[in-house]
């Protein structure tokens, strides 16, 4: 039950928090004197009737409080399909369970009604659930109740011969009508409640629950009734001899586009075109393609590739452009209206992963705003579907409803013509309008002629959905329907990448020009001034490893995941990867990752499974080297204020200049507040420790560390290439004829010690939490920095 819970909140995007098994303590209800649920769910009603000590009373309380009502589902299974009627705690109601259904409505009367519309019975013999016997049915005694659903038996049950139930039968069985699902309005114990039956895989209970959940939420959680849609018919002009558009069918497709008009003001199909597969059917189809353009003013266009080439073959960006405009030249000859400036790719190649010459041309050639995908960030699962921005074009999921090239006369439907009609009436198609507040649906060419089930299909999708909800169907054109799907859901503007090598169909669809080899193996991610520059020039040093290469504008580092270049997508981040030759290990450093809230999901969605590297210092020296590090780059704050005057500034008095500065001092120096921010997404067992002291004081010991944690096979003996210099005080690399090569000026500044005012201060401001690194390390059984050691004495 819980996954059919979980599944529908996912697709309707409300935000939820599961907790399994038995509930021993609850969740923190509040948080600021706010309540942070809008409804509590219970998958099994005893759950909550079996709350142990305070708990229940807890539950209650906040309900009350916050105005917020519980659901529950019920699902008594009995093997044995013995009914069972027992007291709902200590309620004025009781269950009967094991109970067979026919003749399911909705009470047209219920106050839970908001998408559901009591459309008729469901009047097929047994309640088409996957098992029809295992409904349970409430028996209320206060007028607090009221059924939301009605359903009568199918046939008595068998009774067990105790007396007190056959009791509980008897009167049950005067009832006239059963009661599947039932409103508790709240007149009893002051919380409103929803009681369920049975689970979610029956399609009107799915639409009930959405109900519920606004019900019981004050509206808190209601999806609006408006649902936005576009159907795309790709490949209008591609499809093989025998199974293309007729003069007959064309003309169909325009009377149903009038005719749903009456429903769905400005309704328009949008056709995609390969220009060059026009007149490549019959004679007759070839009428179809003629009637096709006379009526082409009827209908939006959007471009695919002249001759359906994907875009991932291109690796030259002119020469697919040039490619793009043969089709453009098409459109241009048969005055096709393109003005949605919307595209959609061949198999979706290009759109994700991304292939960065595609949107350059789409925007170059057509001008480009707007696509649609379901590849992103997968396939499956379809109701996981997102959409992104990527250079000014946004990529809009997309739905299936269905239909397929393949799919064009009924009786042929794979699997038989009820699997069709299942989708429609009540199945995934209906649960696509139900669940997104914006569809895009895909269809195909094949689908309009033949059976024409493209039209039969929506034409009874419809119908299904105005008899049994009160949804509105609307149409925007492709650009406008864009920019409302990022209205409603905005935390979706940025892509998060994902790993293409880790998904066959993405593998399938990215050019192969790029190598999976090229990934980096692990990352440095800092903190800042704790050594990351010299641990990446020895790290160099390795014969088998091999740092990214520099950036022009960042130097050793990319810094991909933390900010602005992240958008610029993974084939920026790879030119920076050269394809590895055998036994090289790539890495990549970039000191910003470590303190940067957003990386570790970046990092864990695009490189899942990759050490990352974190080198601690005591975080009083890191904030002090900051703050020299500022005055070499002639801050003026820092060149201004001491560094005691920095860190001990006070927002609000101070000027902001300071006040960043102590932040960009002090902030890092969190250790385990951010390293539990990593911890969320990344397991322990991928995060190494570097003691930055070591680094710098026996940094041969340090690399031997390293390369075992990493998981090295040959051990670089390290002692051999580094050596103190005195002048520079660190450990450099041995050159010929006993010279050293060290890091430049930057590394190693030279500065005064720092003052005892300062320290002072700064072992009090740390003290807690290096006591929680500490303890923090201690638990995830990772080595603990000698430094650190000796703070927490
Ligand atoms: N071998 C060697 N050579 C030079 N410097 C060394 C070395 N080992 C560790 N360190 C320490 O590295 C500090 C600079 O840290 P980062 O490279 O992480 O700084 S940065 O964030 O990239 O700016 C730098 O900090 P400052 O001493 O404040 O300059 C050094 O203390």
């Amino acid at each position: 039950l819980g996954r059919g819970i979980i599944v529908t909140l996912e697709a309707v995007r409300f935000k939820f928090q599961v907790q399994v098994g038995e509930i021993r303590s609850l969740p923190g209800l509040i948080d600021n004197n706010k309540g942070r649920y809008a409804v509590v769910i219970f998958e099994d009603l005893y759950m909550y009737l079996n709350l142990q000590g305070q708990n229940r009373a807890n539950l209650d309380q906040y309900c009350r409080d916050f105005n917020v009502g519980i659901l529950y589902l019920f699902y008594f299974y009995s093997k044995a399909k013995i009914v069972i009627a027992k007291m709902v705690g200590s309620f004025p109601l009781r269950f009967m369970s094991s109970v067979r259904l026919k003749d399911y409505e909705i009470n047209a009367t219920s106050p839970l009604l908001r998408i559901t519309r009591p459309g008729s019975v469901v009047s097929t013999s047994i309640v088409p659930v996957p098992s029809p016997n295992d409904w349970t049915i409430f028996l209320p005694y206060h007028h607090t109740y009221t059924a939301v659903t009605l359903a009568s038996r199918l046939k008595p049950p068998k009774l067990r011969k105790t007396k007190r139930r056959s009791n509980h039968l008897n009167s049950a069985c005067g009832l006239e009508k059963l009661i599947p699902v039932l409103l508790d309005q709240g007149l009893y114990d002051g919380i409103q409640r929803v009681f369920f039956g049975n689970n979610l895989k029956f399609w009107l209970q799915k639409v009930l629950f959405l109900d519920a959940l606004s019900y019981l939420s004050y509206g808190r959680l209601s999806l609006p009734l408006e649902r936005y849609f576009q159907i795309d018919i790709d490949d209008i002009f591609v499809g093989v001899a025998e199974s293309r558009l007729l003069v007959n069918d064309v003309q169909a497709l325009l009377n149903f586009q009038t005719e749903l008009r009456k429903n769905v003001p400005g309704f328009t199909y949008q056709l995609g075109f390969s220009g060059k597969f026009i007149y490549s059917g019959t004679n007759l189809e070839s009428e179809g393609d003629r009637m096709l353009l006379k009526l082409a003013d009827n209908f939006s266009w959007f471009p695919h590739m002249w001759s359906h080439m994907q875009a991932h073959w291109f690796s030259n960006a002119s020469k697919l452009c040039e490619y793009m405009d043969i089709n453009r030249q098409f459109a241009l000859r048969h005055s096709l209206n393109t003005s949605s400036n919307y595209a959609v790719a061949p198999h979706h190649a290009g759109v994700y992963p991304v292939h960065q010459q595609l949107y350059h041309c789409w925007r170059k050639v057509w001008n480009i705003t707007s696509t649609s995908s379901e590849e992103y960030p997968n396939l499956r699962p379809d109701h996981r579907r997102k959409g992104f921005i990527y250079r000014n074009i946004m990529v809009i999921p997309r739905q299936t409803c269905s239909l397929f090239t393949h799919t064009m006369v009924l009786d042929m439907y794979p699997g038989g013509k009820e699997v069709l009609l299942e989708s429609i009436d009540g199945g995934s198609l209906f649960q696509s309008f139900l669940y997104n507040q914006v569809n895009v649906f895909m269809t195909h060419q094949s689908n309009y002629g033949n059976d024409r089930l493209g039209l039969f299909t929506f034409d009874r999708a419809m119908k299904f959905l105005y008899k049994w909800t009160n949804l509105r169907l609307v149409y925007e054109p492709p650009e406008v329907l864009g920019k409302r799907y990022f209205n409603l859901y905005p935390e979706e503007v940025e892509p998060v990448w994902s790993n293409p090598c880790l998904n066959r169909r993405h593998l399938e669809i990215w050019s192969e020009e790029k190598n999976c080899s090229s990934f980096p193996k692990f990352v440095v991610v800092g903190p800042q001034k704790t050594g990351t520059t010299a641990l990446y020039w020895f790290l160099n040093m390795h014969p088998h490893v091999k740092s990214n290469l520099p950036s022009p504008t960042t130097f050793e580092e990319v810094q991909f995941f933390s900010g602005p270049n992240y958008f610029k997508g993974i084939d920026w981040y790879m030119s920076f990867f050269p394809t590895p030759e055998n036994n090289t290990v790539l890495f990549e450093k970039s000191a910003t990752y470590f303190d940067q809230k957003v990386v570790p999901k970046r990092l864990k969605t695009l490189l899942p499974s990759k050490h990352i590297v974190v080198i601690l210092i005591d975080p009083a020296l890191r904030a002090y080297s900051w703050y020299q590090h500022m005055r070499s780059h002639h801050d003026a704050f820092a060149l201004k204020y001491s560094f005691y005057e920095t860190i001990t500034a006070h927002r609000g008095v101070d000027p902001d200049g300071l006040i960043s500065l102590q932040r960009r001092c002090l902030d890092p120096g969190f250790y385990a507040n951010h390293l539990e921010n990593w911890l969320d997404f990344i397991q322990p067992q991928f995060i190494i420790i570097v003691d930055g002291d070591m680094l710098k004081t026996d940094p041969a010991a340090a690399m031997f560390q390293l390369q075992k944690s990493l998981g090295f096979t040959e051990i670089y003996q390290y002692n051999k290439i580094l050596k103190f210099d005195e002048r520079k005080g660190f450990f450099c690399q041995v050159q010929p004829k006993g010279k050293s090569k060290c890091l430049g000026q930057s590394k190693g500044r030279k500065y005064p010690e720092m003052e005892d005012e300062s320290w002072k201060y700064l072992t009090k401001y740390y003290e807690e939490a290096n006591l929680k690194l500490f303890k923090l390390l201690e638990r995830l059984k990772k080595p603990i920095p000698e430094w650190l050691k000796k703070k927490s004495k």
